[in-house]
């Protein structure tokens, strides 16, 4: 299944921020957003991950199958790392297996509350969710901010086992993951308005 987005409109705050968006998605594809702070990027994944409506057009992408790491994330502070992990397998039905733990190295921090984790460990917490919830495709905002270098490494290393198993990514990132992925600037997409 190939996903289509055609002549997308999407709105922050009452304000077109982007128009007549269009682009297919398929298995084992990475799409990486581009275009300048503003442009719209985070308002596009919030769109098509069905967290608020679109101006027009349409997607084939069903939320449902969507897998969203926006800016926060969304730790709890009171539980530990694998309570947060149990906490989440149990939100989409899925459980907790220790290659999880391993993908983004949490192991040793196991016990450790989610509150005294540093931004980057609790970075690498919130990603390590997404391997938990068995959705098809990924949409990421800015996925590696607060990691260090050998994170990164080990969150592409993640997402390149994610395409190879049939996903799908959409990120919005700065930086070069190393990954093979195609590039979409939504420069041209930027509404007048805006
Ligand atoms: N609450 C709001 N009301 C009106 N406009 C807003 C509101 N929130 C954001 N915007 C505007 O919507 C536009 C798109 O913002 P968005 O966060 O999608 O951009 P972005 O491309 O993700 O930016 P960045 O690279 O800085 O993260 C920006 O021009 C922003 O100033």
């Amino acid at each position: 299944m190939v996903w289509t987005v055609e002549n997308l409109g999407v709105t922050r705050g009452g304000m077109p921020v982007l128009t007549g968006v269009g682009f297919s998605l398929a298995p084992g594809q990475a799409l990486i957003l581009r275009g300048p702070n503003g442009v719209g990027k985070t308002t596009l994944l919030r769109t098509l991950a069905g967290l608020q409506p679109a101006l027009g057009g349409s997607s084939s992408i069903d939320p449902g199958d969507v897998a969203y790491a926006g800016h926060s994330d969304g730790v709890k502070a009171t539980l530990t790392v694998s309570e947060n992990l149990r906490f989440w397998a149990d939100v989409y039905g899925t459980s907790l297996t220790e290659d999880v733990m391993v993908a983004m190295r949490l192991v040793a921090l196991a016990d450790r509350p989610g509150g005294s984790l540093s931004a980057g460990q609790k970075r690498r917490l919130g990603l390590a969710r997404l391997l938990l919830t068995g959705r098809k495709v990924w949409m990421l905002d800015e996925p590696t901010v607060s990691l260090d270098a050998a994170s990164v490494g080990l969150f592409a290393a993640m997402i390149a086992e994610h395409l190879a198993k049939g996903g799908a990514a959409l990120l919005a990132t700065h930086i070069d993951l190393g990954i093979k992925a195609d590039l979409l600037d939504l420069t041209p997409y930027k509404a007048r308005a805006a």
